[in-house]
């Protein structure tokens, strides 16, 4: 057995000659990237056929397998490597876990060598350096088998990012972090909105939308309402020590079939029992997400004079609770749900707020969530601009690469630009969110952040369909080498949608400023 790819020193050496007589079903050897694989055994089980490798039995087929095949396809076969054409080595960069990519662009400008930013410190780039590695390692290959398989994340993985401290991290700079040492030697103290940025940006590098979804949107966007607004100090402890540590999940429950963004509409009820002890819960939820698999729903409900957001603990309730797996366009493994409460009965001291107050609660709770989609947008867009970058250059058409075409270098120079901007303008956001209390991040940066979100959305939109066209079948095709394209093009709408849609955030932007202006006149 050959060993494992990239370890070129311990490769037996082959002549080109050796391999060309290596030419018939009995024995068939091909060259890929100046490695010998013998590929006999290989035949039959090939997904590309048997007729095509025996075109290349005993020859270079490195132009035609970059041209059909990404590179990850020989790290994972690379048990059929022999060994290495004499006097030559092998030039396609093999990346490893937590490298950052040599692809121009496609890593952001603070993490290109040379390149300067006045934003991240030592410890960012720490952070980044380890999360990355563990992404890659641990995360990474769980999240596209269950994205595959339409399943939930493990319990093991969810332990290790506890152990981590990676669940905390989700939720963003604050106590719950304090007395912490964080990945890359972070003090828990010192953990601000870019180590948040960097969280947000590498995790969605697994390339699983639904998985990432379902695995860390929930708890990420209702515990920190509950840090914030739950009255009773030791449930909120208690909650937050059992979610943090992964031994419970969360969700947010507020979208209806009734409504989704016009929180008024909901028709979920919280009636008080007579003697005034519980709230006596009743409607329907549609479009959780990670609902399925949730020992908690933070939970928007019309009280007697208003909206009130309400914490519904599963235990305790389990027959007044049902759940129901929604498909969307995205895995199954973002566990998107559809939730009746009947007659579900929970203390009163599980308000979070003041009741009938819920608007402020679920408000400035949008800010975060919005910010961090931004940051995760923006960092697939990038991936997908990586992924044209390589495939144009790889690509061979009309006896070119594709890349030599004008009309894909313009749609690449879109992509590039589009991105560097929503990234500059996430940076300079981040960087007001780092010098801004909560209170002032609430009342200043609600329209900034939905212009934001809104505008990386609209690129998200142009990105994809670029992508795709530049792809061509493939682009439409789940797994091989549109892949990362069609997942994107399938899901990139989620963010345009989820946390408040693109033409509310747009509007709300705008009317934000409205607000703040001047009598001024032209
Ligand atoms: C080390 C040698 C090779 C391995 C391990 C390999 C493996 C694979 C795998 C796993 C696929 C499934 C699609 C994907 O995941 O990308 C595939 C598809 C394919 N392979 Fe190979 N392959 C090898 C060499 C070749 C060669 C030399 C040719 C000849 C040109 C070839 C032609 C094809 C074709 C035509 C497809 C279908 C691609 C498509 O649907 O777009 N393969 N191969």
């Amino acid at each position: 057995m050959a060993e494992k790819h990239g370890q070129e020193t311990s490769l037996r050496s082959i002549t080109r000659d050796e391999v060309a007589k290596n030419n018939t079903e009995d024995s068939l050897w091909t060259i890929v990237d100046h490695k010998v694989y013998d590929l006999t055994d290989f035949l039959e089980a090939h997904p590309g056929g048997n007729v095509v490798l025996q075109q290349y039995a005993g020859k270079d087929s490195t132009t035609a397998f970059y041209n059909l095949h990404r590179h990850e396809v020989l790290q994972k076969y690379a048990d059929l490597c022999i060994g290495l054409i004499e006097g030559e080595k092998s030039e396609v960069v093999d990346m490893k876990p937590g490298d950052l990519s040599p692809v121009p662009y496609a890593e952001p400008i603070w993490l290109t060598p040379a390149f300067k930013s006045p934003y991240y410190k030592e410890s960012h780039r720490q952070l980044r350096r380890e999360l990355r590695v563990f992404v890659d390692e641990h995360v990474k290959p769980e999240a596209q088998e269950k994205e595959a398989d339409g399943t939930y994340i493990s319990q093991e993985l969810t332990d290790k990012m506890a152990a981590n401290n990676l669940l905390a991290m989700r939720l963003g700079p604050g106590k719950h972090l304090h007395g912490k040492k964080l990945l890359g030697g972070v003090k828990g103290e010192e953990f601000d909105y870019f180590h948040d940025l960097v969280i947000a940006q590498e995790f969605v590098r697994v390339n699983s939308r639904g998985f990432q979804d379902g695995a860390f949107a929930g708890m990420m966007i209702s515990l920190t309402a509950i840090q914030q607004w739950l009255n009773n100090d030791s449930l909120k402890q208690k909650v937050t020590d059992e979610c943090l540590s992964g031994k419970k999940f969360m969700c947010l429950a507020i979208t209806e079939a009734f409504a989704g963004s016009d929180v008024a509409g909901l028709k979920t009820t919280a009636e008080k029992t007579p003697d005034g002890k519980h709230y006596i819960i009743n409607g329907t939820k549609k479009w959780i997400t990670n609902g399925m698999f949730a020992d908690y729903f933070v939970t928007g409900c019309k009280t007697s004079k208003g909206f009130s957001v309400i914490l519904i603990p599963k235990e305790g309730n389990e027959d007044n609770i049902t759940v129901k797996r929604i498909k969307t366009a995205y895995s199954t493994a973002a566990a998107t749900t559809y939730i009746q409460f009947e007659n579900v009965k929970v203390p009163i001291d599980h308000l979070l707020g003041r009741e009938d107050n819920g608007f402020i609660v679920i408000m400035s709770n949008f800010n975060h969530e919005r910010w961090m989609m931004a940051c995760g947008v923006t960092r697939w867009m990038r991936t997908v601009t990586e992924e044209c970058m390589k495939w144009s250059n790889q690509r061979l058409v009309f006896g070119k690469p594709l890349n030599q075409q004008p009309v894909i270098r313009q749609k690449l120079a879109k992509m590039i630009s589009l991105t560097e901007a929503c990234q500059a303008q996430l940076e300079i956001i981040t960087y007001q969110m780092n010098n801004m209390t909560y209170a002032q991040q609430n009342k200043l940066l609600g329209g900034p952040i939905g212009l934001l979100k809104s505008y990386a959305t609209r690129c998200a939109h142009d990105i994809a369909d670029d992508a795709v066209n530049i792809f061509g079948g493939r682009g439409i095709t789940q797994g091989g080498m549109g892949k990362v394209v069609e997942q994107f093009h399938r899901t990139y709408k989620f963010d345009a949608i989820l946390g408040g849609t693109e033409e509310i955030l747009a509007d709300l932007g705008v009317r934000q400023a409205m607000k703040l202006m001047p009598k001024a006149m032209l």
